[in-house]
């Protein structure tokens, strides 16, 4: 029979449906459910062994699938001539976890006495659905406690696998998830994620499953055309308020993100500008909606130390209207939700929108949408209802598309934690909209040129700092 390669994709994301669709598919091509389970339990006991290198291991099985690939893990380390034990917390209850136990030829042990150096959790994965507690919580808790270093297989037992949330109390802390087959939004959301110092992905041959989620990789920035100009290169217009700096530092990060211009629409006089920025006062010589009626401008900023009086009223509704490509960020999102909602949906070009937990659920509020669900959920829903691409920030944040595109930040330097961060991304954002006039694409490569730049930033920073490390960031995405 011939076999056409498959493209294997290692930057999916899939939800516990989608992986069994992914499965499910591998499996109508011709692949059975043992030979999986060995793919993954192989897989996952190549990392096991490095980790452990020589010292004893307890893998701790329960009843579904993901015990099925402790037995096999278990069995691929005794056959390597490694101590190991096994714990059996329930009987293997599948097929395949039935057949993999019956290829175990090691010790089984009962928990009180597995003593190891590495415990391999295997009680639950991808098919926990409901709280783990009791006999099998007080389990995980010892045996955790017991041994020096854990390893989750595809998750730590006690994690929801589509929305990263715990579903066990106080969930141990891990040296390394193994994520098999492919990642699911556990491994890239808040407060799994926190729950691993590194994870690692295990390839089963699973294809691009359609409709799954991505990871953000580094973006491929083209330098300029030979024949370019500051204004084909992007003119960005930062609508600014009375709050300077904010306007400032995304001023400063749009233009060291790859436009070719950036004009600082101010409202009042100020003061502490480069000399490489240029300042328009509006209302001055024009009016703001006059400033933006320049059909040269690639995309218009609003947000960033705008305000929240009348006055920025005024002037986001003069930035929604102005018809050109629109990041609204901060103080723009709080008024959107003041504004009517013709000013909201009646606009077509690219819009796009950054909202932190917090104004995420002001705008859920305003667009009528109940706010339930998971973060990707709830991000492709507003993403929907208002017609525009969503950064949902956070230390997991993630980018939707009104299309259903949803794309995740690989984990990012929590020193980003510092005011002024985000109006750096929002000028980056701004940035790559003027140069590539998409809005999905401009969204994720901003979001990682904004960790990129934290990355090469190092400990301890500030936000102007950040700003001018969008520079490296930039060279290292050529
Ligand atoms: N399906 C496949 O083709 C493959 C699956 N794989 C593994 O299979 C896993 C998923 O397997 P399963 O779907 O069998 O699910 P799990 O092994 O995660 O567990 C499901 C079982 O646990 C029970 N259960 C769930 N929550 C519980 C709780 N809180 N307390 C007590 N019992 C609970 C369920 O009733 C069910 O019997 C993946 O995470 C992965 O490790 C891999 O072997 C690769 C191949
Ligand atoms: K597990």
């Amino acid at each position: 029979m011939h076999h056409q390669p498959h493209p294997i994709a290692p930057d999916q994301v899939l939800t516990a449906a989608q992986m069994r669709d992914a499965e499910q598919r591998l499996m109508d091509a011709g692949t059975d459910v043992h030979t999986l389970m060995q793919r993954a339990g192989r897989g996952a006991a190549e990392w096991v062994w490095r980790i452990a290198s020589g010292a004893p291991v307890t893998v701790l099985c329960g009843p579904g699938n993901n015990g099925g690939d402790g037995y096999v893990i278990a069995e691929t380390l005794r056959e390597r001539g490694f101590p190991v034990q096994l714990v059996a917390a329930l009987p293997p209850a599948t097929d395949a976890a039935k057949r993999a136990a019956s290829l175990y030829s090691g010790p089984v042990v009962d928990a009180a006495e597995a003593k190891g150096t590495v415990l391999v959790d295997c009680l639950f994965g991808s098919g926990l659905n409901r709280e783990v507690t009791g006999v099998l919580r007080d389990m995980l808790h010892e045996l955790s406690a017991r041994h020096h270093r854990r390893i989750a297989i595809d998750l730590p037992s006690g994690v929801a696998t589509d929305s990263g949330e715990l579903l066990i109390d106080e969930l141990p802390h891990y040296d390394l998830c193994i994520a098999l087959g492919a990642w699911k939004p556990a491994h890239v959301l808040m407060p799994a994620m926190a729950h691993w110092r590194q994870a690692r992905l295990v390839d089963i041959g699973c294809d691009t499953e359609p409709g799954g989620a991505r990871l953000i990789g580094r973006p491929s920035i083209a330098a300029p055309a030979a024949d370019a100009h500051k204004y084909r290169r992007g003119l960005v217009a930062m609508v600014a308020g009375p709050m300077a700096g904010a306007a400032l530092l995304a001023s400063r990060s749009a233009a060291l993100g790859g436009s070719g211009y950036v004009k600082l629409l101010a409202q009042e006089p100020l003061s502490g500008a480069p000399a490489d920025l240029v300042v328009l006062r509006a209302p001055g010589a024009m009016t703001l909606p006059q400033a933006l009626s320049d059909d040269r401008i690639a995309a218009v900023l609003c947000g960033p130390g705008l305000g929240r009086d009348h006055q920025a009223r005024e002037r986001m509704e003069a930035a929604l209207n102005c018809g050109h490509p629109l990041v609204l960020d901060a103080d723009a999102l709080t008024l959107l939700q003041l504004a009517d909602r013709a000013d909201r949906t009646d606009r077509t070009g690219p819009l796009v929108l950054t909202p932190h937990e917090g104004e995420m659920a002001a705008l859920e509020k305003s667009f009528g949408l109940s706010g339930k669900g998971t973060k990707p959920c709830r991000a492709l829903c507003l993403a929907q209802s208002a017609g525009a691409v969503v950064i949902a920030k956070g230390a997991d944040t993630l980018v939707a598309s009104p299309g259903g595109a949803l794309a995740y930040a690989p984990p990012s330097p929590s020193w980003l934690s510092v005011a002024g961060t985000g109006d750096v991304l929002a000028g980056l954002t701004a940035s790559r909209l003027a140069v590539t006039g998409d809005p999905f694409r401009a969204a994720t490569e901003a979001v990682w040129l904004h960790a990129e730049a934290a990355r090469r930033t190092g400990a301890d920073f500030t936000a102007a700092m950040l700003a001018e490390s969008v520079r490296d960031a930039m060279c290292a995405a050529l």
